[in-house]
């Protein structure tokens, strides 16, 4: 997406053809900063830090973390360390597990003075893939914003609730949960997003109001907890949200909070949609809430906050009492009872196994 002017993926080759640039995320929304990776320690502490985050970002990264890895160390015990290295980052999004078989998958067969060009080469399909995946999901979606547009009348904007951030800087383009809000967007439909600040990282507050600014989408930052208040007063028509794993039966593990606003949804009759891209679907698995592995981070990202001095300076303070256990569950389970539906890069479909299975029929072939 452009930033400023300027086209920009989250992560891509640098001019020197072996390093990868990323975005650093922990420094937005007040500061742009392109860094560079040189390293497989450098790729895993980008992931586990969330220099970048996001389902599809972490999966693509990881991807050319092993590219890097492999240009130092091909062998097969290399590959191993590399793989586990990067496994071991973070345990939730399923992209991550996918990207390092998708890039092992290829790189295996190799005499070991091949995987280092072949892993850069699937790190770049993956990176094309993602974009054009997420463009398509984009497309599904902003049909579902127009029909609602449609319900409501000419001129009212339909209001969208969105959780964390599942835009372009989730992913290597457009986004997920964003990407229908950017094409309805530029299709000239009117909207507004109401943007969960997320706590306690915030990225919905940092991250999707930046996205958006940029992109010039009207929207507003609310508190986490006011999302159930706009839907019992009609100021929500519709949520999309994305998503870091989901089952094969429809289940939705995503940011934590997200349980809650589907549970507001459906209380309040609003239509509940989760965005995600097909590598996203975890198809071993069927229970999400007793199957999905939910990342519990460092407990200082709930008990500190940092931002901007009225000065321009970058501080981090404290907000609970010195002594205070704090616990930081990271991501939440939404059954698919919940989900309205499931804007994939085919098309919308049931969060059910024949939903699924709908839309990626060789799955059956292969038993899920
Ligand atoms: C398109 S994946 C977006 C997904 O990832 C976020 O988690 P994190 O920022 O911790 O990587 C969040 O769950 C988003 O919905």
């Amino acid at each position: 997406m452009k930033v400023d002017g300027i086209a920009y993926r989250t992560i891509w080759l640098d001019e020197d053809g072996w390093s990868v640039r990323i975005i650093d995320q922990t420094k937005l929304p007040h500061r742009f900063v392109v860094t560079r990776l040189t390293s497989l320690a450098e790729a895993a502490h980008a992931i586990r830090a969330m220099l970048v985050r996001g389902a599809p970002l972490i999966g693509a990264t990881a991807a050319y973390g092993l590219a890097l890895a492999l240009r130092a160390d091909p062998s097969d015990a290399g590959l191993e360390t590399a793989a586990a290295t990067l496994m071991a980052t973070r345990p939730t999004a399923v992209n991550l597990r996918w990207g390092i078989e998708r890039v092992r998958a290829r790189v295996q067969p190799l005499a070991p003075a091949e995987r280092a060009a072949a892993a850069y080469d699937e790190a770049a399909v993956i990176a094309d893939e993602d974009a054009a995946i997420c463009r398509s999901i984009g497309e599904h979606g902003a049909a579902l914003i127009r029909a609602a547009a449609e319900r409501k009348g000419p001129g009212e904007p339909v209001n969208i609730l969105t959780h964390c951030n599942a835009g372009w800087l989730a992913t290597v383009d457009w986004g997920t949960a964003l990407a229908p809000v950017f094409v309805a967007f530029e299709q000239g439909i009117p909207l507004h997003v109401w943007v969960d600040e997320t706590r306690p990282r915030n990225q919905g507050a940092s991250l999707t109001a930046w996205e958006l600014v940029k992109h010039g989408v009207p929207h507003t930052v609310i508190a986490d907890n006011a999302g159930g208040h706009l839907m019992q007063h009609g100021r929500v028509d519709l949520c999309i949200v994305g998503t870091d794993r989901t089952t094969a039966d429809g289940d939705v593990c995503n940011k934590i909070g997200t349980y809650l606003k589907a549970l507001a949804a459906h209380d309040n009759g609003v239509p509940f949609y989760v965005a995600l891209p097909s590598p996203t679907i975890d198809w071993r698995i069927h229970d999400g809430v007793r199957e999905i592995p939910i990342e519990e981070r460092d407990g200082r990202e709930v008990s500190e906050l940092t931002g901007l001095t009225g000065d321009g300076r970058i501080e981090t303070i404290r907000v609970t009492p010195d002594g205070s256990p704090v616990a930081n569950p990271a991501f939440d389970v939404t059954p698919a009872r919940y989900v309205t539906a499931l804007i994939t890069e085919r098309g919308v479909c049931a969060a059910s196994p024949g939903g699924l299975l709908a839309l990626f029929p060789e799955r059956a072939a292969v038993g899920v």
